[in-house]
């Protein structure tokens, strides 16, 4: 899968199926005949009707939960803005191959099956403080191993990433299409008060050289996201393309899809934020763009770690949903 130009990739992202109401509203309706006073299940009872509605069936499942983490280099290392060095991103695919990450085991516990995608990781991006980080070309290249990276058929998709210096890309595309540039900055793998200075400087230089093409929300990804940011916006829009719900992960994640719903209204709605990451950002762009995460538990990994764990609860939102018994099967008396 190819898209041959900004606009064509735009086209696609505008274009977008609705899924099926339908199948929610009969989730919806099951919901309130089964042994439980109405709506006590909370959240678990519409995440049930979401999965239905993308999935596009009345009769959700989860047999096929897949994992893609999508891993890129990226040039801005070079100006110290991470706590590791640029190396760690190859090394930690080799980690992932050998199952001893900590999304293998997160993967293994959700019942999930993982694929790590690297992406031309030993060519690194552009440093976005001088040039921008991919020509319209290897963006769209990314874009597209992204897209083809979903399978249609699959019942569920989490969405994560490995880059080292990625915090940075994802807050300077946050600073892109929101606004502002302190906010979005972070710690992310534990960088002092000085690289934390720094990771400011660059956004706010990178904000300056690219301002011409910030306005669009995919030159911006493509002048200062990275590789797997890009993969993971191709992702989101060929899950919506495929039928395929999605759980997002951390702050990197919801920055790498915020473009889809910057040219659709809707375009998210096939996402749920999986949790509030502790990188500092996150829980400011998870409110810009109206999305409630299930979990908050102060993790800052990324590799979809926590799109990964909230795979548990949306499988026991289905077990309650296809296993309860309703009022009449039970002979336990309705709402006086
Ligand atoms: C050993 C190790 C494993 C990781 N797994 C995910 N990340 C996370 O940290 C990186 C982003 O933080 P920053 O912008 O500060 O570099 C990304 O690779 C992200 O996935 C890791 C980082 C390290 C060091
Ligand atoms: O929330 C994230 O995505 C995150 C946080 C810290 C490091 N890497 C990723």
């Amino acid at each position: 899968m190819k898209f041959a130009s900004f606009d064509a990739l735009r086209s696609a992202c505008q274009d977008l199926p609705a899924g099926s109401p339908a199948a929610a509203e009969a989730v919806a309706r099951r919901q309130d005949t089964l042994t439980k006073p109405q709506g006590s299940l909370g959240r678990l009872e519409t995440l049930v009707a979401w999965l239905a509605r993308w999935q596009g069936r009345d009769t959700p499942d989860l047999d096929r939960v897949k994992v893609l983490v999508f891993a890129g280099s990226h040039g801005v290392t070079a100006q110290g803005v991470s706590a590791y060095p640029a190396e760690v991103t190859a090394q930690m695919v080799a980690n992932f191959a050998a199952g001893g990450a900590a999304i293998n085991q997160l993967a293994r516990a959700a019942g999930a099956e993982l694929d790590v995608i690297a992406l031309d990781i030993e060519r690194p991006t552009g440093d976005f403080t001088l040039l921008p980080a991919m020509s319209e070309e290897e963006f769209l290249t990314a874009v597209g191993r992204g897209y083809e990276s979903v399978e249609a058929g699959t019942d569920l998709v989490c969405l994560g990433e490995m880059g080292i210096g990625n915090t940075t890309a994802a807050a300077a595309i946050a600073s892109a299409l929101f606004g502002g540039v302190d906010q979005w900055v972070g710690r992310g793998t534990g960088v002092d008060d000085a690289g934390l200075g720094r990771k400011m400087a660059a956004i706010e230089v990178a904000v300056k050289l690219h301002g011409e093409v910030l306005h669009d929300p995919l030159r911006a990804a493509a002048a200062v996201g990275g590789r797997e940011l890009a993969a993971i916006l191709g992702a989101t829009l060929a899950a919506r393309h495929k039928n395929v719900p999605v759980l997002l992960d951390g702050f990197v994640s919801t920055a790498a899809a915020a473009p889809l719903m910057r040219l659709h209204p809707h375009g998210l709605d096939h996402a749920v934020a999986a949790h509030c990451s502790a990188e500092a950002g996150h829980r400011g762009l998870l409110a810009a763009m109206n999305l409630k995460p299930l979990l908050d538990l102060g993790m800052r990994l990324g590799e979809a770690s926590g799109a990964c764990l909230a795979v548990n609860i949306l499988r026991s939102a289905l077990a309650c949903h296809t296993g309860m018994a309703s009022f009449a099967d039970a002979g336990v008396s309705e709402k006086g």
